[in-house]
């Protein structure tokens, strides 16, 4: 039995131009295109959905009365309205971080994966979930199945906190899950659930052994980036080694000028590419047991198993002195990059799946990573996050910055200034990172993942670009760079029609 609900989410965002450039990582390029071509994207018109929920977590500390009242409402069919909605978006963090964060399988295949254990005291097999299609958002479905194998044949399924559902054992039932990647070439992505739903991510430690957290930066819909907040990703003496190491004499890829337009980095003749509209400086640190550390866990933290040299790129560590910047633009390249390489995800190739933008200092004012797709976050949607993430100053103050900054009237980094203030945009704190996604579940380029570094008003700011591929990267695929997907190992090889 398979039923239908709630509307799918969607908002308006208008039409949006902007220049598109990148920079590469010190590996082969392909030769001398332009890339990042413009676009734009329609969507449909915002339809709220009304929920009515109740968390499936609540109910472990509730006794069988609640169950069986919960049962009775779920079992009552026929109108929509008579269905209750599990939304695990209701369960606290306190609740969360009650759950067993451990990785049960160390030295198996699915570590790395991760993998759910059964729920303490469940009498029996769940016989239901809520199905949300891989990333969340969309439509979901209600689906059942009377044992383990017509579960198992749902294909590969995770719970919200990014681990294989391997039973029905392992959940109670109305449980919200997800769907694993379907198509050759793509990869789980974390469900959005809400904006501000934080989750602490199960056997996942910083570099200073905290618990990694999750958060939810941007609404789970078909029109918003997917941009989430990563706390407590590095430790401060990590984010030291990568400002240390990316001036350092025996770093062959030392911090000089950023370019940009075309795939060349600066040390493979690109210096002269040098951006007025990317004004920041970079380094790349391709060898140190640091950078390998943080990509190890970046590689966790997308749920993408063991490390591969193949799949990412060398982390870029970038400087931005008073007033500089970064343009709105994409980080993945254009379909039409090259034809010695298969570009387009959705069919098999490769390109650039997602970015986590390591933030490696504090920045008094400005500095912060613009998101024009994304409407500016209201008290509505998340009055913590509002308070956290900094309120727009008055536009009078907003001039006051601007010119304090030496930032000349009618200049791009003024405009850039005002717009970053009227947009969604995340202030840089040290040891914290940003995750988004460049690719759609499916394998779609993101034209919404649009993003930019607004002009640094006061201080300096440290950043660093992890990117990690969907599959082999450029000049990196060893059997056919037409078909990137099929180099993947099994255990990342989608579809999984045997569940697990
Ligand atoms: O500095 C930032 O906040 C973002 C930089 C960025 O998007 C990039 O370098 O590709
Ligand atoms: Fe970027």
């Amino acid at each position: 039995m398979v039923v239908s609900f709630l509307p799918p989410h969607g908002s308006f965002f208008a039409a949006h131009r902007t220049p598109s450039c990148i920079m590469a990582a010190p590996t082969k390029g392909p030769k001398g295109k332009e890339i990042g071509k413009k676009t734009s994207h329609k969507v449909a018109a915002k339809s709220p959905a009304k929920k009515t929920s109740f968390s499936p977590f609540f109910l472990t500390s509730i006794p069988g009365i609640i169950i069986a009242i919960a049962a009775a409402v779920w079992t009552r069919g026929g109108g929509k309205d008579a269905i209750v909605i599990p939304n695990q978006s209701d369960v606290s963090p306190s609740q969360i971080s009650s759950r067993k964060l451990l990785n049960p399988s160390p030295g198996s295949w699915t570590d790395g994966y991760y993998t759910t254990e059964a729920v303490p005291g469940q009498p029996n097999p769940s016989t239901h979930a809520i199905l949300y299609p891989n990333g969340g958002g969309g439509e979901p479905e209600s689906v059942s199945f009377s044992n383990d194998e017509e579960f198992l044949a749902l294909g590969r399924l995770y719970n919200d906190l990014g681990q294989i559902v391997q039973s029905p054992m392992h959940f109670l039932n109305g449980t919200a899950l997800y769907r694993g990647p379907v198509k050759p070439g793509t990869h789980f992505q974390w469900p959005a659930v809400r904006v501000g739903y934080k989750r602490p991510i199960p056997g996942l430690f910083g570099g200073d052994g905290k618990q990694i957290e999750l958060e939810t930066l941007t609404e789970p819909s078909t029109s918003d980036p997917r941009v989430f907040y990563v706390h407590n990703f590095l430790s401060v003496a990590e984010a030291d080694e990568f400002i240390r190491f990316s001036t350092a004499e025996e770093n062959p890829y030392k911090m000089a000028p950023s370019t940009g337009g075309t795939h060349k980095a600066w040390n493979q003749g690109g210096a002269d590419a040098r951006l007025t509209t990317r004004t920041s400086e970079n380094a790349f640190d391709i060898t140190t047991p640091n950078s390998f550390d943080v990509k190890r866990r970046a590689f966790q933290l997308l749920r993408m198993g063991d490390y591969m040299e193949n799949l990412a790129d060398g982390i870029q560590i970038l400087r931005y002195q008073l007033g500089q910047a970064y343009v709105a633009h994409h980080d993945y390249f254009s379909v039409n990059q090259s034809d010695d390489h298969l570009w387009d995800p959705s069919v098999g190739g490769s390109n650039r799946f997602a970015t986590i933008f390591l933030y490696l200092s504090d920045v008094e004012v400005g500095g912060e990573t613009s998101f024009p797709k994304s409407e500016r976050l209201t008290a509505e949607k998340s009055e913590e996050l509002v308070k956290r993430l900094g309120e727009a100053p008055p536009l009078e103050k907003q001039k006051e910055f601007i010119k304090d900054a030496g930032l000349s009237e009618g200049s791009w980094e003024e405009k850039l200034t005002l717009a970053c203030y009227a947009k969604f945009a995340v202030p840089p704190r040290r040891g914290d990172a940003i995750l988004f996604y460049s690719q759609r579940p499916d394998g779609r380029l993101d034209v919404t993942s649009l993003h930019g570094a607004c002009p640094v008003l006061k201080g300096t700011k440290w950043g660093a670009n992890l990117w990690v591929w969907n599959a082999c990267r450029y000049s990196q695929c060893k059997v056919d760079p037409l078909n990137p997907a099929s180099e993947l190992p099994e255990t990342m090889k989608a579809p999984f029609p045997g569940g697990v």
